[in-house]
């Protein structure tokens, strides 16, 4: 079935909606597992990291974990694919530089760079919003496989900067850090509960159902839907 929308920006999940899951869960996390152990003890001392493990040490009532402890920590959580923001920020650390090396290269659904090219050369501007910490959305977007993304995105947004993504609030501050009216936002995800919350904020919303993906049983509610990106038409105000 396709959609046609009316809307001036649209704001893109990742995981499950631009790219599989499967490879995050397959390609990414080993990757950043295998590099917890030196980031905790090797670069302890960069804010970054610093800030980071602090939070890790908050959120599980452990002021005093150590290196061992904190990694142990953050490997439970990626069994879990607990989308908890200080987690996120250290396996950006790590994916960043697997990008930069040629290491890591990102996957992309067939249908989603011609549908972004499309949609930017049209006007509507772009963005992304994903439990990815925005410097892995940077590495990801600018390392694809036919060329640089980042010059079509207007913004990047993650749990650091606009809040947890099913939280209505979370998307009132990406409106208002956009400028674009609620109901002329659009959201793409995989998740329904993600698209209750776009929606409760004001937005336009489509669920984005892939076979194959972890959320393609469950549906996406009582959102509309859409198979591929090239299935959604998005036309701008006037037009
Ligand atoms: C390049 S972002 C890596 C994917 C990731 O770690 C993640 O948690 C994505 O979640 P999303 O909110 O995009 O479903
Ligand atoms: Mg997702």
């Amino acid at each position: 079935m396709s959609l046609r929308l009316r809307a001036d920006a649209v704001v893109l999940d990742i995981e499950g909606t631009t790219s599989a899951t499967r490879f995050v869960v397959d390609v990414l996390y080993p990757y950043s597992r295998a590099r917890f152990a030196a980031l905790l003890t090797e670069r302890a001392g960069e804010p970054e990291v610093a800030r980071a493990v602090a939070r890790v040490r908050e959120v599980t009532g452990e002021p005093d974990a150590d290196a061992v402890r904190v990694e142990k920590t953050l490997n439970a959580w990626l069994d879990e694919d607990r989308k908890e923001t200080a987690l996120k920020t250290l396996q950006g650390l790590v994916w960043r530089e697997g990008f930069a090396r040629g290491d890591l290269v990102p996957h992309f659904y067939d249908d989603v760079v011609p549908a972004l090219r499309d949609w930017h050369a049209a006007g509507v501007r772009l963005y992304v919003y994903s439990s990815g910490s925005v410097a892995a959305q940077r590495a990801w977007f600018s390392s694809a496989p036919g060329g640089d993304l980042l010059p079509l995105l207007s913004g990047l947004y993650d749990t650091e900067n606009a809040g947890p993504k099913q939280q209505p609030e979370s998307y009132r501050r990406i409106a208002s850090a956009t400028g674009v009216a609620p109901g002329r936002l659009l959201f793409l995800s995989d998740r329904a509960g993600e698209l209750d919350a776009a929606r409760a904020a004001g937005w336009r919303t489509v669920g984005v159902r892939r076979p194959g993906e972890p959320y393609f049983a469950r549906g996406a509610g009582d959102h509309a839907e859409a198979g591929t990106f090239d299935a959604i038409t998005v036309v701008r105000s006037g037009g």
